[in-house]
């Protein structure tokens, strides 16, 4: 890791981060924020979603599997975070693939901007409008082919996007920051992006300046991918291995 101060904050602060996040990696995401010191909690019913934004340290919007309660909780949690200036990430998952996605991920950032957005090359292509082609979830490109896409995104809404890959991109404006690392094993796994947007969830509840707090998150997670590769012998055991990993990384901060 170039840079602990993010991680060692981390650990003196043990931020709650609230998830609304889908149904796949709920779990996934609760464990790697718990393996990180971080205090998760996955609530998404509209009832209790201002009294959870209210305790919390940051705001994680996933929108992995939609449902009208759930974009309704989503929409009433930002306006909440904005209003109790609570910083939120938002991971615009398979956006592009479905008119639903879209309208949801615009319903969502004109509720209030993120300040930061974490998706892969396609999402955030689809997100900046450059191209609605998203196949799926998964990427169907490499990380560097949404630069332009992730400045123009960043500038409209003065925030920060962060692009996702073999090297992840993260964006202010007109900055860049690359993240090298991980594994492709990655990519094998459910949820990594996902995990790596709960991270910046953590993250950003620590650090004001929310691009140092996008790269430290990605660093972590490119550590604990780099580590865990070189012990798993497939996607099953470099699930529950990168859990460890990234516990050690926080342990030796
Ligand atoms: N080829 C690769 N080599 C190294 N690291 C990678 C590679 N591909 C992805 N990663 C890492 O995996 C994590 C997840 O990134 P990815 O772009 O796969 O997210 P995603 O497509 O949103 O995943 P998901 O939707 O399954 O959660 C990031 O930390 C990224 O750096
Ligand atoms: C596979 C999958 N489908 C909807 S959300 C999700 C988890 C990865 O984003
Ligand atoms: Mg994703």
């Amino acid at each position: 890791m170039k840079n602990t101060s993010v991680i060692k904050k981390l650990k003196e602060q043990s931020p709650i981060v609230h998830n609304i996040t889908n149904y796949v990696v709920m779990n996934n995401t609760a464990n790697a924020l718990l393996a990180i010191g971080a205090s998760p909690i996955m609530a998404h019913a509209p009832q209790e979603m201002e009294d959870m934004v209210s305790i919390s340290s940051s705001l994680v919007i996933n929108m992995g599997t939609l449902s009208e309660k759930w974009v309704e909780a989503m929409v009433l949690a930002i306006k909440k975070a904005k209003e109790t200036g609570t910083p939120c990430v938002f991971d615009p998952v398979g956006v592009g693939a479905s008119k639903y996605r879209m309208e949801t991920a615009k319903r969502i950032i004109e509720a209030a901007t993120p300040e930061v957005i974490r998706g892969n090359a396609s999402e955030i292509m689809a997100l900046a409008q450059v191209t609605g082609s998203s196949k799926g979830v998964d990427s169907t490109m490499d990380s560097q082919d949404a630069i332009e896409a992730a400045k123009s995104l960043s500038k409209e809404l003065n925030n920060t996007v962060v692009i996702s890959g073999a090297v992840d991109y993260i964006i202010t404006q007109d900055k860049v920051s690359e993240v090298e690392g991980g594994s492709p094993m990655m990519t094998r796994v459910t949820g990594m992006g996902c995990t790596s947007t709960s991270i910046v969830g953590a993250c950003i509840a620590v650090e004001e300046d929310r691009h140092q707090a996008a790269v430290a998150a990605m660093e972590l997670m490119s550590e604990a991918g780099s580590r865990t590769a070189a012990i798993a012998k497939g996607p099953g055991s470099f699930q529950m291995n990168f859990l460890d990993s990234l516990y050690q990384i926080l342990q030796e901060a």
